[in-house]
């Protein structure tokens, strides 16, 4: 037995999948062999969550009919929602209100007798999940705002309906476009930690809706989908700072601040999915607000080109565009994440179904550093 410690697991072969790769060097994803940027331009995120779960691209009859079955499932019971209001009312943050519907999303599954190995059940269920998570999040925003939840609308897809159901305006094309691409962008990536969590808890053959709830639990931190709620806070402090946008970034890195959507533990190049991002925030800026665009690019441009940190291999990641992204298309900072749950679910749900095909539970290891031969000493004498 090897006993090589490799701290985070970095590196560290564990599975193999026919889901995504990611070249780190050349700064390249794809999805079962189709590249991110042609998913992007060329695709939905429906098509994208057909192809990550079924193996391949839907024909359009099958496309019709996913699409159907995800519109079915859409509603979330009155428990759901009734959980939403309070924990809105007690301003609770919306990836925690996500966890927590998740995790009582399965108090409605119809499936629940199902056997752990009846992988065409988890499937449905995942399904079921996918399908919910939109109207849980967006209900919770409503509640926030004061105001009741809007019910689904059967014409939109996943991305536009999400947006509707948070506005209750049907969005424009840029707008439905730009988060339909985003959604496609975050749909899965490798065994990132919070596909890992989906995927251990997965191997003891827990439910779905375990798996998923651990996902979200897994991506809400700052050093993983965190981030982009973390980029968007660091724009407007600079937006409200006295310096401009250039000596804040200069002092910043004076004063030794890590900042957030740079460094990845894959990529030594910029992250693909930032360059098709920032092309959005680019063109969503021309139309707009053009200075959350300037500040992210000066950002970029010192610490790679100035700093030369891209020397080291630290480079714009996924989240360091998509902020300023969601905050032009006016969605709430603090719903970023969740978002990226929302997408990314699709993916914890591919991986977990693709391990269990094959499963053997994860039980790795910690080499012991305690003590031993201990004597213990009663509780009176201690
Ligand atoms: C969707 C996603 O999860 S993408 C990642 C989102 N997270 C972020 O953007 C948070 C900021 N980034 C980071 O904290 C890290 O780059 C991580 C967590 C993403 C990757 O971490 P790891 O692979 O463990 O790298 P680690 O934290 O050990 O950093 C390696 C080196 O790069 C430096 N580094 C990493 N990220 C940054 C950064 N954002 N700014 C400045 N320096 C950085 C570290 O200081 C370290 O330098 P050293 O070797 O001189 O000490
Ligand atoms: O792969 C990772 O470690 C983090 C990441 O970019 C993602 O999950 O999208």
């Amino acid at each position: 037995m090897a006993d090589d410690l490799e701290k985070g697991l970095e590196g560290v072969l564990v599975a193999e999948s026919e889901l995504s790769f990611i070249d780190g060097d050349a700064g390249r994803l794809i999805y079962r062999g189709y590249s991110i940027e042609d998913l992007a331009r060329g695709a939905s995120y429906e098509e994208v969550l057909y192809l990550l779960w079924h193996g391949e691209l839907p024909t359009e009859d099958e496309l019709a009919a996913f699409t159907d079955a995800l519109e079915d499932e859409r509603e979330v019971s009155e428990n759901v929602l009734a959980t939403m209001e309070r924990l809105a009312d007690a301003d609770e943050r919306p990836m925690a209100a996500l966890r927590t519907a998740v995790s009582m999303f399965s108090a409605s599954e119809p499936e629940d007798d199902a056997d752990p190995g009846d992988l065409e059940a988890t499937l449905r269920k995942g399904r079921r999940i996918t399908a919910k998570i939109p109207t849980a999040l967006a209900a919770f925003e409503r509640y926030r705002l004061g105001e009741e939840p809007v019910e689904p609308h059967p014409e939109l897809g996943l991305a536009a309906n999400f947006l509707y159901m948070l506005t209750g305006e049907e969005p424009d094309d840029v707008a439905a476009e730009t988060f339909d691409q985003a959604l496609i962008l975050h749909a899965d990536h490798g065994l990132n930690a919070s596909t890992f969590t989906a995927m251990v808890i997965g191997s003891t053959m827990a439910d779905i809706y375990s798996a998923v709830t651990g996902g979200v639990s897994a991506l809400s931190g700052p050093l993983h989908g965190g981030a982009n709620q973390d980029v968007m806070e660091v724009l407007i402090e600079i937006d409200e700072s006295d310096l401009d946008h250039r000596e804040w970034i200069e002092q910043a890195t004076e004063e030794g601040r890590r900042i957030p959507g740079f460094g990845h533990r894959v990529y030594n190049v910029k992250d693909p999915r930032a360059k098709i991002l920032q092309e959005r925030s680019e063109e969503l800026a021309e139309e707009g607000e053009g200075k959350w665009y300037d500040y992210t690019t000066t950002i970029e441009r010192y610490l790679t080109e100035e700093k030369g940190l891209v020397e080291k291999g630290i480079a714009p990641n996924v989240d360091f565009y998509s902020g300023s992204v969601y905050y032009q298309l006016g969605i709430p900072i603090d719903m970023y994440t969740p978002i990226f749950a929302m997408s990314r679910a699709g993916g914890w749900i591919a991986h977990v179904l693709e391990y269990q095909e094959d499963n053997r539970l994860i039980r790795p290891r910690a080499r012991y550093t305690g003590p031993s031969d201990q004597e213990l000493v009663p509780l009176e004498k201690r």
